[in-house]
């Protein structure tokens, strides 16, 4: 038997589309469209790629895309200097600083200083604090865009599955581990000094990988039709682009699987869109856009 493909890109087409009906009404009632800024620190080009799709993406959902670019070597203070100016900015709804940055400048000091209302990425220590107590949040994309496609392939049935995820970041994998709880799995969470990560994914119902490594997850890992959503981006010496899923050989044992490209990658960007858009109708005593 061969898994059933998750197509990442066309549910992301179809939330892009949702997050843009939602938008005209925004705009109409509220005579202003959502925006979204995104801030670069650096040259690095693979940074640069998403940051243009990502405001490709926005302008197309028919919100306004501000880029705001700063060279690599700036200091911690400019960048807190810019994050609160895009905080005080009634225009702006949504604050995204593109992660790595730049080594002198301490990444939880800047993501502290967002705005919680307008944190998209929901990496801010409130959004964090209030998805794991169960409170409204702004939730991070990459784990939500996952959440969705696993609600849609289980017909909303996730209770009582075994998940495991592989990685612990604060970013993907902890977040990633409150959601399926919220959705009533039970969650293992695996990472480094896990001492047999191949007997927990061969358990698992649903195996989420986020750890960063080509091929990691091997094929006879995962449990005849288990669910394997691959988070990895990890670009080859040769420039292909893969997951950390040894996908050819996970395929053919996996009931449902995400491909890279097309999986979960595009589903982080419509995500972003989304939370971009519901920060935007909370700030403005608006009631929270449904169906997304
Ligand atoms: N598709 C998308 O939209 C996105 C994709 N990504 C991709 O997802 C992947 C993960 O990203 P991110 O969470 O930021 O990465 P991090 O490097 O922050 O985290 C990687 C995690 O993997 C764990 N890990 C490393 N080696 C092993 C091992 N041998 N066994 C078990 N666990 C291990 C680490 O454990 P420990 O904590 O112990 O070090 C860590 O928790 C990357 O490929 C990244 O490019 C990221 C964001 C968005
Ligand atoms: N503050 C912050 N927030 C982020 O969300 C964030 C970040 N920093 N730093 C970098 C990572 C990575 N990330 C991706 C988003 C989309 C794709 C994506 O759309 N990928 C396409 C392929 C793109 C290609 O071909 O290069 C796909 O998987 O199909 C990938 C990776 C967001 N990140
Ligand atoms: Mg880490």
């Amino acid at each position: 038997m061969t898994a059933r493909i998750i197509d990442g890109k066309a549910r992301a087409a179809a939330l892009r589309a949702d997050v843009a009906g939602h938008v005209t009404h925004f705009a109409a009632r509220i005579g202003r469209a959502p925006g979204l800024a995104v801030v670069l620190v650096g040259e690095d080009p693979a940074s640069g790629v998403y940051v243009r799709s990502k405001g490709k993406a926005t302008r197309e959902a028919g919100m306004v895309s501000v880029e705001r670019r700063l060279p690599a070597d700036i200091d911690e203070w400019a960048l807190l200097e810019l994050v609160s100016e895009l905080n005080a900015d009634p225009a702006i709804d949504g604050i995204l600083v593109q992660l790595p940055l730049p080594s002198q400048i301490d990444a939880q000091a800047v993501i502290g200083a967002i705005d919680p209302a307008k944190d998209v990425d929901g990496f801010h220590p409130v959004n964090a604090g209030r998805l794991a107590t169960g409170l409204p949040a702004l939730v991070p994309c990459t784990p939500l865009g996952c959440l969705m496609l696993l609600r849609e392939a289980y017909d909303g049935k996730l209770a009582g599955l075994d998940a495991v995820v592989v990685g612990r970041s604060n970013i993907v994998g902890k977040p990633m581990a409150q959601l399926l709880l919220g959705d009533s799995c039970t969650v293992t969470i695996a990472h480094s000094r896990t001492r047999d990560v191949a007997a927990r994914v061969r358990s698992a119902d649903i195996v989420i990988a986020a750890v960063g490594i080509p091929h990691f997850i091997a094929g006879d890992w995962i449990k005849p039709g288990a669910t394997v959503i691959d988070v990895g981006i990890n670009r080859l010496p040769d420039g292909r682009l893969v997951g950390d899923v040894d996908y050819a050989a996970a395929v053919e044992v996996a009931g449902a699987i995400t491909p890279v490209p097309g999986g979960v990658g595009p589903m982080t960007i419509a995500c972003l869109l989304r939370n971009t858009l519901v920060a935007a109708c909370r700030r403005e005593g608006l009631p929270e856009p449904d169906g997304l």
